[in-house]
């Protein structure tokens, strides 16, 4: 059988939201690999791709730069031959007041000439699961779950239709677990009602894999599909049916030997359990404070200082704080600009500690993981086997490969940093 070329192409809006659905591609049988930003279409780390995902960093940035960057992705996607394209995002909608989920959604579906199109940010394996067009964790809802401090995106509302509605132009419906239960020719009726009452975006209930299942059936030929991670678990089937995928094993990553280090700068909820955990078992750990770093302290030099002192030890290297420290610092400096602070930091020192022989990096949180990449300068990652549900080991694709666990702040057990660590030293997770 001939190569097939590229099948799907991902946009996703954060790095570790990209190495999220790469990992579940791969799982799914596809080889995959995870571009940071938009390659050339020569690239040869692209040449045997069955499914690309283009990591942006446009999740929290102005609207109008997240459409421009997206477009520019899809662009790309098409020219190497994409037959679908997922736009992802967090299966927590993390989203700003003013976007980007809805610009983003209608630009690209749009360009694509897609008149309707499903928003599936389920993700069962993580506990996120869409019920009546309102968005759980766990057993609670988005604005229970502790998402609603969140640093950069702050989610206040759990109806899913009314947060898309307040972000888009065109008009926002549901099509419920009902519907889904009875199966995809049921959704897919459901579609096209809505579509004749001129919806263009439909919020998709899901509390199962099962389900996501269905939808993925129900929207086979929908070029443009968003949402989470879960909704691209069962697309490759729809390939897989038309006998178009290679089979190849998918997930096996060479070891990359040099030291170690555990970067943090998310403020969820799960990292800061995470952090505690390290602190307890007494390994090392330097905390960055961010007001000293606002004052124009040497911040960066003591962490390396500080990882310099435990040559012997993996360092914990974390700007990770409780939500109310996390709302004292941000009333004093502002949200944003902390958040900018507290990324350039982390990438400094990322880049210090790899001149200092650190080749495998673990990272918490989404914006953080695009700071720290984009400061090694890594063009692209291939994609492993799961460290925890969404988040795959990885490897660069440079000729100095570099071993990355990219973390969602929300994610892994609370053992993950040990957890990552021996993943990406060739160890069993
Ligand atoms: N102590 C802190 N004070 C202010 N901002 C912080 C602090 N720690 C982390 N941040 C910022 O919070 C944001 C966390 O976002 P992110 O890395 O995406 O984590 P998550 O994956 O949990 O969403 C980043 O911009 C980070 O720089
Ligand atoms: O869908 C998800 O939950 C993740 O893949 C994701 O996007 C993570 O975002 P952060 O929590 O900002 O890391």
């Amino acid at each position: 059988m001939s190569r097939p070329g590229v099948l799907i192409g991902c946009i996703a809006d954060d790095f570790t939201g990209a190495t999220d659905i790469a990992g579940t591609l791969v799982r799914a049988g596809m080889k995959t690999v995870q571009t940071i930003g938009i390659p050339d279409a020569h690239d040869p780390m692209i040449a045997n791709a069955e499914a690309i995902v283009v990591a942006l960093k446009s999740r929290t940035i102005a609207a109008r730069d997240a459409v421009t960057q997206s477009l520019a992705a899809l662009d790309f996607l098409r020219s190497v031959g994409c037959r679908q394209i997922v736009f992802k995002y967090c299966s927590t909608f993390d989203s700003t007041e003013k976007g980007n989920i809805g610009p983003v959604t209608e630009a690209l579906a749009k360009a694509l000439g897609q008149k309707v199109t499903i928003a599936a940010p389920s993700f069962p394996a993580n506990g996120r699961t869409v019920y009546n067009g309102h968005l759980f964790v766990g057993h609670v809802l988005l604005n229970e779950s502790g998402m609603q401090n969140h640093p950069l995106t702050p989610m206040k509302d759990a109806n899913l239709v009314r947060v898309l509605q307040a972000q888009s132009k065109g008009a926002v419906g549901l099509i419920d677990l009902s519907t889904v239960l009875k199966g995809a020719e049921h959704i897919r009726a459901g579609i096209e009602k809505a579509t004749a009452e001129g919806v263009s975006l439909l919020v998709v209930d899901a509390i199962s894999e099962a389900d996501l299942r269905i939808i993925g059936q129900a929207c086979r030929d929908h070029i443009l599909i968003t949402g989470g991670s879960g909704i691209a678990l069962n697309l490759p089937d729809n390939f897989r049916a038309s006998n178009v995928l290679s089979g190849v094993d998918a997930a096996v990553l060479p070891t990359i030997a040099g030291k170690d280090v555990v970067l943090a700068g998310s403020g969820s909820l799960r990292t800061n359990l995470q952090v505690a955990r390290w602190m307890e078992a007494a390994r090392p750990a330097y905390r960055i404070d961010v007001m000293k770093l606002a004052a124009g302290e040497p911040v960066v030099e003591e962490a390396v200082a500080f990882f310099d002192a435990h040559a012997d030890q993996t360092v914990l290297i974390y700007a990770t704080s409780p939500a109310d420290e996390l709302r004292h610092v941000q009333a004093a400096i502002g949200a944003q600009k902390a958040g900018e602070m507290v990324e350039h930091a982390l990438g400094r020192i990322a880049q210090s500690l790899r001149n200092r022989g650190v080749r495998r990096f673990v990272v918490a949180g989404g914006e953080t993981s695009g700071a720290v990449v984009q400061a090694l300068d890594v063009k692209g990652l291939r994609i492993g086997a799961p460290i925890a549900p969404g988040v795959p080991a990885t490897v660069s694709t440079d000729d100095a490969p570099l071993a990355l666990a990219l973390k969602s702040g929300n994610f892994g057990e609370v053992d993950f940093f040990e957890k990552a660590l021996l993943a990406l030293s060739g160890g069993q997770s």
